[in-house]
């Protein structure tokens, strides 16, 4: 890491990050007091079995959920002291999100998809500019009907990264797609993390996505159970799936 990166301060820090579903006998412990730095522009990756708590640290990062107790720290503002307008305005002004099932609207060709993003932000990308950097721009009018699953994630991906959010969390991006158009996808978030400098945080069960990280952050029931810094990074095209 560059001397100028250790000056920047950690995009997420968390301390004793706890969360319980339910109560009494029904209680789900599914974060039991994680701590965790996560470097500004890194690409992490987050692993483990079904059930670990990978998706609801993900939440709770990107402000879709609340801990039950401990903090998670968002540079120096504590999400977990925030109410809902600010949660709001942390993830309109901050956060872009890819889940596995695309959520594109099926009535709006990609641009318009979008643009449904692009015409709220506060300092957008054009749309055609944000789907040139997912290597869609001959695409522009089609609609979701009309691409394969790949290209569907793609939009999505230009449509997160459209507001040129600081942070980029992806929950399974591949999880639907096949070797290969999974191979493109995690190129073009690795593209967006190298060219915009966005800090891009993945949920997957797709274990080969580790070898382009930064940080792989190994979870077990609830807790993290190791976390990897890899010297060497491959490139998408070169990854073992
Ligand atoms: N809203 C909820 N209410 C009750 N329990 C929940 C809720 N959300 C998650 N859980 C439970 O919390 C635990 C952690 O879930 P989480 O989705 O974070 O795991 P995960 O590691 O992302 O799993 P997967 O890889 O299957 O997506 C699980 O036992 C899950 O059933």
């Amino acid at each position: 890491m560059t001397e100028q990166a250790l000056k920047i301060p950690p995009a997420f820090t968390a301390k004793g990050l706890t969360k319980v579903y339910g109560e009494g006998t029904a209680a789900v412990h599914a974060l039991r007091g994680v701590d965790l730095t996560i470097p500004t522009g890194e690409f992490v990756v987050l692993l483990g079995p079904s059930g670990s708590g990978k998706s609801t640290l993900l939440n709770i990062l990107g402000g879709l959920d609340r801990p039950s107790a401990g903090s998670a720290h968002f540079r120096d503002r504590d999400l977990s002291a925030m109410n809902d307008a600010d949660l709001t305005r942390y993830r309109r002004d901050h956060v872009g999100f890819v889940f596995q099932f695309y959520n594109l609207m099926p009535s709006l060709n990609a641009r318009e998809n979008v643009e449904l993003v692009t015409e709220i932000a506060r300092d957008p990308m054009k749309a055609s500019d944000a789907l040139a950097l997912v290597g869609l721009d001959r695409r522009e009018t089609h609609f979701p009907s009309e691409m394969s699953g790949g290209e569907q994630q793609r939009v999505a991906i230009a449509r997160a990264v459209a507001k040129r959010p600081t942070v980029l969390f992806c929950d399974e991006p591949t999880g639907a797609l096949d070797s290969t158009t999974g191979r493109a996808v995690l190129k073009v978030l690795t593209d967006v993390n190298e060219q915009l400098g966005t800090t891009v945080i993945i949920v997957t069960h797709a274990a080969a996505t580790a070898q382009l990280a930064d940080r792989v952050i190994h979870f077990a029931d609830g807790a993290i159970r190791e976390v990897v810094l890899n010297d060497t990074k491959l490139r998408a095209e070169d990854i073992e799936w």
